[in-house]
């Protein structure tokens, strides 16, 4: 793909986002920050990242948590994922939520998400009178039972 031009601001030293290994998908993003950030049980707060990215046009970037600080303390992302739309060209930042018991806090350049890169295509409507049959039909919500 294109290049995705990216911009640093850096307050913690923290590197360029990288693949951790060879065939990660995601790349971890570190939080730019000059003190920690408590994050107490329930509360949600928005770390920086210091990353601005310019995307080419039909390409997204999804941020994810990080499954190690969901599973260890709770720490995970209270938009489920993030979107970062090709035409942003604000800071990436991550809305974290602390669903564990105890407060945590997020160090400087500590990874606290991954970011994926990925390819959208446009959708488009056709207005119709009715759709077309299918064997679910409007079965959803575990109608085909649990095992
Ligand atoms: O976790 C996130 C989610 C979004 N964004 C930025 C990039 C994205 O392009 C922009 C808008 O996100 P979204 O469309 O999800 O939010 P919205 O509430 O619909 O805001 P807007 O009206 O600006 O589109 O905010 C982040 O930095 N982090
Ligand atoms: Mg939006």
């Amino acid at each position: 793909m294109e290049k995705c031009k990216i911009k640093i601001v850096n307050k913690s030293a923290q590197p360029l986002p990288g693949y951790m290994t060879e065939g990660s998908a995601g790349m971890d993003l570190y939080a730019d920050t000059n003190e920690g950030i408590e994050i107490k049980p329930m509360d949600i707060v928005l770390v920086p990242t210091g990353i601005f990215i310019s995307l080419p046009v039909g390409y997204e970037v999804q941020i994810r948590a990080r499954s190690g600080l969901s599973l260890k303390y709770g720490i995970t992302m209270v938009n489920g994922i993030g979107t970062i739309d090709s035409d942003y060209r604000g800071e990436i930042k991550v809305p974290l939520i602390n669903l564990g018991k105890s407060a945590y806090t997020v160090k400087p350049g500590e990874r606290i998400c991954q970011m994926i890169v990925k390819k959208y295509i446009i959708g488009e409507f056709e207005v119709v009178e009715e759709l077309d049959d299918t064997l679910r039909g409007e079965g959803g919500f575990g109608h085909s039972g649990k095992l």
